[in-house]
């Protein structure tokens, strides 16, 4: 805290929740996660660091659109039912998610998740631990919280964290990877 500059005020709709897996469930899901196959993000033109996998639905950064894509991995089952329990939704709600793996020094810029998705965003955080930072308004109105993502946590973004902020990493200091759960949104 205290780095960023604008007036302190938590984000509504922002739940945090330490070890939401233990040490051994990390190590396993730590294990399976090195063996898949990350792509690339390509975002306005750029290759970021950070590489994701997609299960459920892929995003397209280009063009916006989801289509379905492999099915959710068992070894993933589990998490996507706590995140979900945490979020108060059913398992099925998340029907997309997204693996991320954050080399050391990675970043995901500002920005809020895409419209295409629905209201709530749940993800576990394993490896490496990193800040979370919100920041919401302009100049002298400028709105800004962090939290410390611990491997092994959860956070949810509901109603104005995921609607209202945007929310940034900063480099991450170690390997890290997360897990995001989101749903499509209805109609
Ligand atoms: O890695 C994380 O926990 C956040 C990722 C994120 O903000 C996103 O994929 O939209
Ligand atoms: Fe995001």
């Amino acid at each position: 805290m205290g780095r960023m500059r604008g007036i302190h005020e938590r984000p509504a709709g922002l739940t945090y929740r330490p070890e939401l897996v233990d040490v051994d469930e990390e190590r396993s899901l730590l294990a399976a996660l090195a063996a898949y196959d990350f792509r690339e993000v390509r975002m306005h033109g750029q290759i970021a660091r950070r590489t994701v996998r997609h299960f459920g639905f892929d995003y397209d950064y280009g063009s916006f659109q989801l289509t379905a894509t492999d099915a959710l991995p068992v070894e993933l089952h589990e998490v996507r039912q706590r995140c979900a329990a945490l979020a108060g939704l059913p398992a099925t709600a998340l029907a997309q998610a997204l693996v991320t793996r954050y080399p050391p020094g990675s970043v995901i810029g500002w920005h809020r998740d895409a419209p295409a998705f629905g209201p709530t965003v749940v993800g576990l955080s394993l490896g490496s631990a990193c800040r979370l930072r919100f920041q919401r308004g302009k100049a002298d109105d400028r709105r800004v919280y962090e939290v410390e993502l611990a491997p092994r946590s959860a956070y949810v973004l509901a109603g104005a964290a995921r609607s209202g902020w945007q929310h940034s990493i900063p480099p991450v200091p170690e390997l890290r990877y997360s897990i995001t759960f989101r749903q499509l949104r209805a109609g």
